[in-house]
């Protein structure tokens, strides 16, 4: 973490003297967080808040949830009011435009929620230390606990309305079924949990779980070598959205924003946006750290394997020695056909980092990654277009 405070900046209070710190921070308005309403954004707002409450104990802080047309609207479809115009503010439009005006300083959002490209005059301002970015199995309270993939029924119905967890899914276990499931988390939970469930099991994202205090729901962690399931680019980690010339926050931000997150999650973005997909496409990632070999002349070190679980990491371990492993799919939305690299490289700057994922991007189309995404992107105009003739449902 950084410690360069600049002069005119209010300072953390542990190091600066507390006369001081006391007079200038009542000359500070309140920072004003900008969240969506739903239970888990709010906690992640806290938790933003906490963080900054921690670095700058003098200042005040105001939580401000919004709600978002995506919120109010739940009757026209999704892919009609994400078209066009509305493309990317659907769920964060109202919050923006309150960030341009001044009435919100930052806004707290799911990094894996945030399109590649932000409006011109807003950027992130910083990323914190991911939550545990694996993707989570819930299993049906009907079930034995501890089902897992391998063990669940053959004709098991899977919910989730990522096409990136069921083409996984699909490409692994080509018996199970997939059912559309939405809504909040615990929306989704009561979904499965209903007495006349049609869903055996459904796929989360473990760091809602967590955030939630709903871990013990969780009957297997999925990740490359468990389950084959890769996440989406950015996932568990959150990410603060500012104006690009609010220079105060973002010397204020440099106190709670955690390095090897940034620089994670700058390869996974810079693959997403190289390979120009959205939200909704089925490119997984999985990112961690390995101790470098220290080299012959030593005695060889072996390699070390981080968890990828962020918590598995040693703090005390420098980046220095250790390089980012980006593993990365492009999969089919059937399955059939899917395209994977890995590469790892030393990192010691943001730039290095998504350099590393533009070369794992040109890799996979390099490899017919290309080939697969037209596909989809052909059937999603064919979709969209069919849905638009189409009268909005009202029920
Ligand atoms: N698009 C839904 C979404 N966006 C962020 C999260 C929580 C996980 C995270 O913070 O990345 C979720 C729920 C889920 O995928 O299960």
């Amino acid at each position: 973490m950084s410690s360069a405070t600049a002069s005119d900046m209010p300072v953390p209070s542990q190091s600066a003297p507390q006369a001081t710190t006391t007079l200038a921070s009542t000359n500070f308005p309140p920072i004003n967080i900008g969240t969506r309403r739903s239970t888990l954004a709010q906690i992640q707002a806290r938790e933003v808040e906490r963080a900054l409450k921690n670095a700058y104990p003098d200042r005040t802080y105001n939580i401000c949830p919004v709600l978002a047309q995506g919120d109010r609207d739940k009757v026209t479809p999704l892919l009609q009011l994400s078209q066009g115009e509305n493309a990317k503010s659907l769920w964060t439009g109202e919050l923006e435009a309150m960030l341009e005006t001044g009435e919100l300083d930052i806004i707290v959002h799911c990094l894996k929620d945030m399109p590649t490209q932000l409006p011109d005059n807003l950027e992130i301002g910083a990323i914190l230390e991911r939550e545990d970015p694996r993707d989570a199995l819930i299993i049906s309270p009907r079930l034995p606990k501890g089902t897992t993939l391998a063990t669940l029924p053959s004709d098991a119905t899977i919910g989730t309305s990522s096409i990136r967890r069921a083409a996984q899914l699909r490409k692994q276990y080509p018996e199970f079924q997939f059912a559309d499931l939405r809504g909040n988390i615990g929306t989704r939970l009561g979904k499965l949990d209903a007495e006349d469930s049609q869903f055996s099991a459904i796929i989360l994202a473990a760091a809602g779980l967590k955030r939630l205090g709903m871990e013990d729901r969780i009957s297997q962690y999925l990740s490359s070598d468990n389950g084959g399931m890769l996440y989406a680019v950015g996932q568990g980690a959150l990410a603060i959205e500012i104006r690009k010339n609010d220079e105060a926050m973002k010397q204020i931000l440099t106190n709670i924003k955690c390095e090897r997150t940034t620089w994670a999650c700058s390869a996974e973005r810079a693959l997403l946006r190289a390979l120009e997909g959205g939200c909704s496409v089925p490119i997984g990632v999985e990112t961690s750290w390995r101790k470098l070999k220290t080299g012959l002349a030593t005695g060889v070190e072996p390699a070390k394997e981080y968890g990828i679980d962020g918590k598995a990491i040693e703090e005390e371990d420098s980046l220095d020695n250790q390089e980012l492993i980006l593993k990365t799919l492009v999969v089919s939305v059937d399955g059939k056909d899917s395209v994977e690299y890995e590469t790892a490289r030393w990192i010691v700057s943001t730039e290095g980092a998504e350099s590393l994922g533009k070369e794992a991007a040109k890799a996979l189309l390099g490899k017919g990654a290309d080939k697969i995404l037209n596909k989809i992107s052909k059937e999603k105009q064919w979709a969209a277009q069919k849905q638009l003739e189409q009268p909005v449902i009202t029920t």
